[in-house]
C-alpha cells in the first residue's frame, strides 16, 4: 500500500502554520512536527538565542538539516518556518517529499498575530511593517513556486483553514470521490 503523502506548511510568520498544523494532524490522527520546536529541542536554546550565537546562517543551516530529517518520515503533517523556502535545496526537498500548503495572510493580519511577541528575531526592530513588506515581495513567489495549494488564512479562524485544507488535500489525492 502506497504510504500516504507527508502535508507540509509553508507560508510567512503568523500565517498560522504551528497552529493549524497541530489542529490538522489531530482532525487527520497524523503525527506533527513543527519545524522550529524540533530545532530548539535539540539544540536546548531558542531561537533568538541561536540566531545571536550562530546568526541567521547557523540557524538556516540547522533548519536545512531538520528539514531534511522530517521530511524523510511518512504521512506526517509538518510546519516549517516561514524562511524555509529561502534556500533552493529546501525548495526541492519539500516539493519532492509532501502536499505542500502555502498558508497565505496578509502584512496586515502578520502585524497583529505577531505584535506582542519576542521569539521571533527578525521581527524584533522598529520598522517591523517595512520589513515583513520586503519580506512578502521576495517570498510570496519562493511559496507559490514550491506549494502544490494556496488556502487564504487571513479572514477566517484556524477551525475553517483546518476544514478548507482537508477538502482540498481529498480532492488533490482522490479527484473521483470529491465528484460523487
Ligand atoms: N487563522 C487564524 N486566525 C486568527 N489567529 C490566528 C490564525 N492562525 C493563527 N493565529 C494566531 O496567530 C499567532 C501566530 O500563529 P502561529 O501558528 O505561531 O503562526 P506561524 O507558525 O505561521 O508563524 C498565534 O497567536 C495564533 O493563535
Ligand atoms: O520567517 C522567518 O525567517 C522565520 C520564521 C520563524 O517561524 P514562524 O514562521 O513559525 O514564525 C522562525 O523559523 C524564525 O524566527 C525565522
Ligand atoms: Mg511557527
Amino acid at each position: 500500500m502506497q504510504a500516504l503523502p507527508n502535508l507540509i506548511l509553508i507560508g510567512p510568520m503568523g500565517a498560522g502554520k504551528s497552529t493549524i498544523g497541530r489542529l490538522l494532524a489531530a482532525e487527520l490522527s497524523r503525527d506533527f512536527y513543527d519545524s522550529d520546536h524540533e530545532i530548539q529541542a535539540r539544540c536546548g536554546a531558542d531561537i533568538p538565542w541561536i540566531f545571536d550565537v550562530e546568526g541567521e546562517v547557523g540557524f538556516r543551516d540547522r533548519e536545512t538539516q531538520m528539514l531534511d530529517e522530517l521530511t524523510r518520515l511518512e504521512g506526517v503533517v509538518i510546519a516549517t518556518g516561514g524562511g524555509a523556502v529561502l534556500r533552493e535545496e529546501n525548495r526541492r526537498i519539500l516539493r519532492d517529499r509532501g502536499t505542500v500548503i502555502y498558508l497565505f495572510t496578509t502584512v496586515e493580519q502578520q502585524l497583529k498575530r505577531t505584535a506582542k511577541d519576542r521569539n521571533r528575531p527578525l521581527l524584533q526592530r522598529p520598522d517591523k511593517e517595512a520589513v515583513l513588506r520586503e519580506m512578502f515581495g521576495v517570498r510570496d513567489p519562493l511559496y507559490r513556486a514550491t506549494a502544490d495549494i494556496t488556502v487564504r488564512t487571513d479572514r477566517r479562524g484556524p477551525r475553517a483553514v483546518v476544514n478548507d485544507i482537508v477538502r482540498r488535500v481529498t480532492r488533490l489525492v482522490d479527484p473521483l470521490k470529491c465528484k460523487a
